[in-house]
């Protein structure tokens, strides 16, 4: 291997010291911490894991994790009041909705309920909107922690290529606009695309998100690459895979993050970023 690791796990650890020291400087000015509401319909065992696994993280940042554990048989009316009643709850500072929901629910009108001030998932129009138009506000936590991970190696956006396998509304297209925003010249490809090994050829910067273990062929990496694999894909073995084949891709790229330890901890510690920055900069107001 010639590719320098990105560690994901260690950089995720820096953000949220970086959040614990922001929410002890609000308990001196006399403030409360900050609040996230995180909701479960179901039992969904991955779902379980990741919702465990944030909520602890806000623990250990001293933020206040409010949980609402639903049943599965739970109505689209008994969500959408519980969303009401999170919006008008002034210790809430965020409100996170763990998707997918069971297959009876439907999560767009969930989405489009939740305040946009306090919606750290960045999933609302408003959001998206925000950022369509160069003026973001909260963003999508994947595509802003993998931000984060591209300035921690000094990724010089400007020209460079950026391709992006996968166009899912919460990682692959607000991807492609952060990278943009950057300077970067983009590319998305999805389903359709023809001829996918040429576009991973040309990438400086190349972010798969697609959920296909293995899909991105190292011998497909352009040499001297930033590699960023999103996929997360549980394996028959138990254990993890990415989209990206790793040792050959390793081989080739200048930089790589690694499954596990690589992109999943940094989309948490973003979460935790955007929920001080909810609690301090949005809707004041309540306060
Ligand atoms: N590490 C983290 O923090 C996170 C990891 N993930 C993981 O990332 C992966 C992607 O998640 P998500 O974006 O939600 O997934 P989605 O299933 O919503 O989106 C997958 C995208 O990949 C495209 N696609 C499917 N097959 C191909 C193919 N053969 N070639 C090119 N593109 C293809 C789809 O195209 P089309 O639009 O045409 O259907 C779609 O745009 C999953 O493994 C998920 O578990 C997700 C979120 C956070
Ligand atoms: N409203 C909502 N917001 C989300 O941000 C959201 C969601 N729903 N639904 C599911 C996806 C997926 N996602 C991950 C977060 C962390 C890891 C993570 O921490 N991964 C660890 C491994 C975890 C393990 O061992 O399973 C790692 O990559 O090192 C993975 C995936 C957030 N998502
Ligand atoms: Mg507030």
């Amino acid at each position: 291997m010639s590719a320098q690791l990105i560690n994901g796990k260690e950089i995720a650890a820096q953000v949220r010291q970086q959040v614990a020291t922001g929410v002890q400087s609000r308990l001196a000015q006399g403030l409360r911490a900050p609040g996230l509401a995180v909701v479960l319909v179901g039992n969904d065992p991955a779902s379980k894991v990741y919702v465990g696994n944030k909520r602890k993280a806000c623990e250990e940042a001293g933020i206040v994790s409010l949980s609402y554990d639903l049943p599965e048989d739970t109505s689209q009316q008994a969500l959408e009041a519980l969303i009401d009643e999170l919006n008008d709850n002034p210790t809430v500072d965020g409100i996170l909705v763990q998707l997918p929901l069971p297959a009876h629910l439907d999560a767009d009108p969930i989405l489009v309920k939740i305040r946009p001030d306090k919606d750290v998932d960045g999933f609302h129009p408003y959001n998206i909107g925000r950022l369509m138009q160069r003026k973001p506000a909260l963003r999508p936590c994947t595509p802003a922690g993998i931000i984060t991970l591209l300035d921690s190696i000094g990724t010089p956006y400007k020209g460079q290529h950026a391709v992006i396998v996968g166009a899912s509304n919460i990682v692959g297209r607000p991807m492609s606009m952060e990278l943009l925003l950057k300077g970067a010249t983009t590319t998305v490809c999805h389903r359709f695309t023809r001829d996918l090994p040429r576009f991973v050829s040309e990438a400086d910067i190349l972010v798969a998100a697609v959920g296909k273990p293995g899909l991105i062929r190292g011998e497909w990496v352009k040499p001297g690459a930033t590699v960023i694999d999103v996929g997360i894909n549980r394996m028959p073995d138990g254990t993890l895979k990415g989209d990206v084949e790793f040792e050959t891709a390793a081989k080739r790229a200048a930089f790589i993050t690694p499954v596990p330890g690589g992109v999943g901890p940094m989309t948490i510690a973003t979460l935790l970023q955007n929920t001080l920055y909810a609690a301090d900069v949005l809707h004041v107001d309540q306060d």
